[in-house]
């Protein structure tokens, strides 16, 4: 097999219901659930110490589930809660960490073999297979070098090949790029999607990297303080963010308190549909522009500009005491320019702070 092919799904089903991981008196995981197709790849995605690591080492099982705390199945079988509990190496997994986690005293072969040697599969078959894996990962002709003669991007190319070589139901990635140059890290993580394609395998795949995560996954968990706040796919999370919550960690555009919106958008804005959940006005990324051909046009003067991916990411403030916004455009504009806003009123939505 190569990277573009594409092969019928080898991977299992996953199903979480309810999880629940305490500290002490710290609740990290609070009633998680969530449901995973053979041979989907599943990003868990968000702020740091919001429980994404928690909860891959609880499908790990390398932590255990506390009774009457929820229960894991890899497709029929349940693998963790109500009193069971399978060991991570019964559980059919492979798994790359951030730190790539070589053995520094066996060379690149070794390494990738280990897991098959556990197994007691036959050497002439490891050989095999172990030379499959490096050259799935772009490693062909390195079993009899060092790790420690590798760059970082190689060390984690053979951290996948260990991953992969046992053909593992689900595959399982914490923040595996986080090391390498942004570059690097880029290049690295088209490959690992056309990969996990070409494979079928299931993967879930921790990472606070939104980019990364919209680049790899068919779906994106995004996670804070300890809860799934929505579960879609890249293209329904820019579309349609469920939370204030949201839309403020991906940068989907400007989100306003109810208490914040300037004086001269207020009308305009409670007219807008909402309930009395809904106490955040999102501003979609492009509906805030400068003009004045759209219905209640303000002032604003510049803070600042910073240019990223071809266009100016430019801070304004409305008047005193008022939140700042941010919106894009090609046009420098000096600092402390008063410049006109307008509003595609039609693209805004009230959102509930959290789902
Ligand atoms: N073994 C432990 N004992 C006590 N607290 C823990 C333990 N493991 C994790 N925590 C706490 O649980 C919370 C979630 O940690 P976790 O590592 O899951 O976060 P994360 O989202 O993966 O963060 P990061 O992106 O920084 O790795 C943190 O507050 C952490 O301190």
């Amino acid at each position: 097999m190569r990277i573009g092919e594409t092969h019928a799904p080898q991977g299992t089903s996953i199903a979480v219901e309810g999880l629940t991981q305490r500290f002490g008196g710290n609740t990290v995981l609070d009633r998680i659930d969530l449901r995973l197709a053979p041979g989907q790849v599943l990003a868990l995605l968000g702020p740091s110490g919001c429980g994404k690591t928690t909860l891959l080492k609880l499908l790990a099982g390398l932590t255990p589930v506390a009774p009457g705390h929820g229960r894991i199945r890899f497709g029929e079988t349940l693998v963790a809660g109500d009193g069971q509990f399978v060991p991570p190496e019964q559980r059919g997994l492979g798994m790359v960490f951030q730190d790539y986690a070589l053995w520094p005293h066996m060379t690149v072969g070794r390494n990738v073999a280990f897991a098959l040697e556990m197994r007691g599969v036959p050497r002439s078959e490891r050989a095999e297979r172990v030379a499959g894996a490096l050259e799935i990962v772009g490693l062909k002709g390195y079993a009899e070098r060092q790790p420690s003669s590798l760059s970082g991007g190689q060390q984690q190319r053979v951290a996948l090949a260990r991953a992969i070589v046992a053909k593992p139901q689900v595959l399982l990635f914490d923040e595996p790029l986080s090391n390498l140059d942004r570059e690097l890290r880029e290049s690295l993580c088209h490959e690992m999607g056309l990969l996990l394609r070409a494979m079928g395998t299931t993967a879930v795949y921790v990472t606070h990297d939104q980019e990364e995560a919209f680049a790899l996954a068919d779906s994106v968990a995004v996670m804070h303080g300890g809860r799934i706040q929505q579960l879609s796919s890249p293209e329904q999370l820019m579309q349609a963010p469920a939370s204030a919550l949201v839309a403020d960690f991906l940068k989907l555009g400007n989100v306003l308190h109810a208490d914040d919106i300037p004086p001269a958008w207020r009308v305009a804005a409670q007219a807008l549909a909402r309930d009395d959940r809904h106490q955040h006005l999102f501003i979609p990324q492009g509906a805030l522009q400068l003009g004045t051909d759209m219905r209640a046009a303000m002032r604003a003067q510049v803070v600042a500009q910073r240019w990223r991916h071809g266009r100016f990411i430019t801070q304004v403030k409305t008047g005193a005491g008022c939140k700042g916004l941010s919106f894009t455009t090609a046009q420098r504009l000096g600092a402390d320019a008063i410049v006109d806003l307008a509003l595609d009123w039609p693209a805004l939505r009230w959102l509930p702070q959290a789902a």
